[in-house]
């Protein structure tokens, strides 16, 4: 049956108000720590770390912002029903892509800095990962992403969309999650058209692709960071990390 509006409105407000409890910083709040930027006596000392230092640091404080989504997800309408394995193969492929998404929300376009262990940070500060291909592809997609200025609603709504993907690997029931999709797809819509703003659509659906291989890029680094430093990633990182990302 076609989902009436009113539907629809409950839907997106649902989503908003979940994607509020589920979002550690406000706004109003990163507006105000945007310019606390690392001092260089700081910045030496994050790249003095070692290579597993540093991975390990980064690993922890990601999966502080992971455990956010995963409530996040959870409250999505629909997603709850889902079988077990499907919630779980959802989030396992979809949570870093929402980490990244709202990571734009935490990024300032006029020095560059993404927001990391309480102040903003340029990209010389995780030159230790030895990972300069990645940080300067999370950099890219984060400045890309936050020029296009979405307001809170149009990136909860979004997020909810990178998470019900029915095409992810492993799905055992593709049409549930096409269904609770749909109704998630007709809110955005609804959305920009309310705010005026229906071009953002394709310039949101073009980010995709690029959301997709950053997070390969991620998994590649963490096999090649894995190789050489397995303790590290058995007994140092967060089980979460290794659950969703290992
Ligand atoms: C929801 O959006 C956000 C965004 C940022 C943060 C948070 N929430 C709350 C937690 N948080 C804290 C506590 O600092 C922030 C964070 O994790 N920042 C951060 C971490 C690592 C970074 O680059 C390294 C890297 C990037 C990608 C993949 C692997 C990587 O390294 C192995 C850059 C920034």
């Amino acid at each position: 049956s076609y989902p009436t509006s009113l539907h629809i409105e409950e839907v997106s407000a649902s989503i908003v108000r979940s994607h509020r409890e589920t979002t550690q910083y406000r706004p109003e709040e990163l507006q105000a720590l945007r310019w606390k930027v690392f001092s260089r006596e700081e910045i030496h000392t994050y790249q003095s770390k070692s290579v597993d230092e540093m991975w390990q640091h980064c690993a922890v404080r990601l999966t502080d912002a992971v455990q956010y989504v995963v409530e996040f997800a959870k409250r999505i309408p629909g997603f709850r029903q889902l079988c077990q394995n499907d919630q779980i193969a959802l989030l396992k492929s979809g949570s870093m892509e929402v980490v990244l998404v709202r990571m734009s929300r935490m990024f300032n376009t006029e020095n560059n800095t993404v927001f990391f262990d309480g102040k903003f940070a340029g990209t010389e500060l995780f030159k230790s990962l030895s990972c300069g291909d990645l940080i300067a592809a999370v950099f890219d997609f984060a400045h890309n992403l936050c020029a296009l200025r979405l307001t809170e609603q149009q990136m909860a709504v979004f997020t909810a969309l990178v998470l019900l993907n029915a095409d992810r690997p492993c799905l055992e029931d593709r049409e549930r999650v096409q269904r609770v999709r749909r109704d998630v797809e007709l809110a955005l819509s609804h959305i920009l058209l309310r705010d005026n703003q229906e071009s953002l659509l394709h310039k949101l659906y073009q980010r995709v692709p690029v959301l997709k291989s950053l997070c390969a890029l991620h998994m590649e680094k963490l096999r090649w960071f894995r190789q050489l430093y397995p303790l590290t990633v058995h007994s140092l990182f967060p089980p979460l990390y290794k659950e969703l990302f290992g």
